[in-house]
């Protein structure tokens, strides 16, 4: 369902098209995320005039933040290979020695929801993490032995939306943990303008601003409505997006001005009409929506809740005041307004 939504934040084939030719490769291209680039220049420098491999990297945050562009820019700023593969991918221990086996000095090895290895590959990852060194059974039954292999030093960058999902040990064999924040108006501004004018699109300042503002703070779903807007610019206003061709646009996308598309909308409302603000189970949130939970925890509430329109309690989800401004519906009742 979420992969219809306009401001979904997971990639649709789509964007992975286009993502290839706009995404950043440097980390002078990398905007916004200011602690975490600093943090990692400085890293990197130190890796590379040591001539040691990276230290291994753990990335999390919301779909769509920059964690695939940050492997690239990582294994591009060390000058290195990236190998590239993903948790559910990985189905036995045999398929992850292989690819480990096959890292030349100082590769980078990204691999993206991590928290979705199982677990028997999860503890070959973990003498490759510590020592660089596996170990491998050769044939079977009792004459079966185990033996260790050496790898070259590598970098793992391992990517997932929410730290919380991975177990302890492999959390803590991470000596670089980076969180990604969503992004500010400003800075998907500037994310915005740089797509436009590597996709050749005519977009002046105030178009890029509204096409930003109402992004969700995530660059994916700001680099998607660029393009649905050129294409309401294209048929309806001679190809040029300004702050009110870009504003027309968003009225046919049914983006409101916070950013929300009709299941946000739905969610908060259905916490205020039916549960009188709340506190509600997510469990009956999700079911009442016909979305999975999951969907719910990881991309619909995160904007929410950073923006102040939700908040997470003990005994459940609450609309807080704003959310019931933001309908045009009168406060009532304990929402969570002491809170904000
Ligand atoms: N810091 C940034 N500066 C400029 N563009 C960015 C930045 N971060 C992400 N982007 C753009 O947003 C797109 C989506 O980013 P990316 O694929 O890295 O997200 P992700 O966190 O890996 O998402 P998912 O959780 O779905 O895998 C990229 O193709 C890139 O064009
Ligand atoms: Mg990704």
């Amino acid at each position: 369902m979420t992969e219809q939504r306009i401001i979904g934040a997971g990639a649709t084939r789509e964007d992975e098209a286009i993502e290839a030719s706009i995404r950043p490769q440097r980390l002078a291209d990398y905007l916004g995320q200011q602690p975490v680039r600093e943090q990692l220049d400085i890293y990197i420098q130190a890796a590379k005039q040591r001539g040691e491999a990276l230290d291994h990297v753990l990335i999390f945050g919301p779909p769509g933040l920059g964690k695939t562009t940050l492997s690239h820019v990582i294994a591009n700023e060390l000058g290195v290979s990236l190998r590239t593969t993903s948790g559910p991918v990985i189905e036995k221990a045999g398929d992850l020695a292989a690819l480990l086996t096959n890292l030349q000095p100082h590769d980078v090895l990204f691999i993206d929801e991590i928290h979705r290895l199982s677990p028997v590959v999860e503890e070959v990852l973990y003498p490759a993490m510590e020592d660089f060194q596996i170990d491998i059974m050769i044939g079977e039954g009792p004459a079966a032995r185990s033996i260790k292999l050496d790898l070259p030093p590598f970098t793992l960058v391992g990517a997932t939306t929410r730290a919380g999902l991975l177990t302890a040990p492999l959390r803590d064999r991470f000596g670089i943990v980076q969180r990604l924040e969503f992004y500010s108006a400003a800075e998907l501004t500037r994310i915005v303008r740089r797509s436009a004018q590597i996709l050749g699109i005519d977009c002046e300042p105030g178009g890029a601003d509204e096409i930003a503002r109402r992004s969700r703070g995530t660059p994916r779903i700001a680099n998607r409505l660029l393009r649905r807007v050129r294409d309401y610019a294209q048929v309806r206003a001679g190809g040029r997006i300004d702050h009110e061709v870009a504003g027309a646009a968003m009225q046919i996308l049914k983006v409101d001005a916070e950013g929300f598309d009709d299941l946000d909308r739905r969610l908060l409302n259905l916490i205020i009409e039916n549960f009188d603000g709340g506190p509600v189970g997510v469990e009956s949130l999700a079911a009442a929506l016909s979305e999975e939970r999951g969907t719910l925890e990881d991309v619909i509430e995160p904007y929410l809740i950073q923006q102040g329109f939700l908040v997470r309690t003990a005994r459940g989800r609450m609309a807080t005041h704003k959310a019931w401004r933001h309908l045009g519906l009168q406060p009532r009742g304990p929402a969570a307004e002491t809170l904000f």
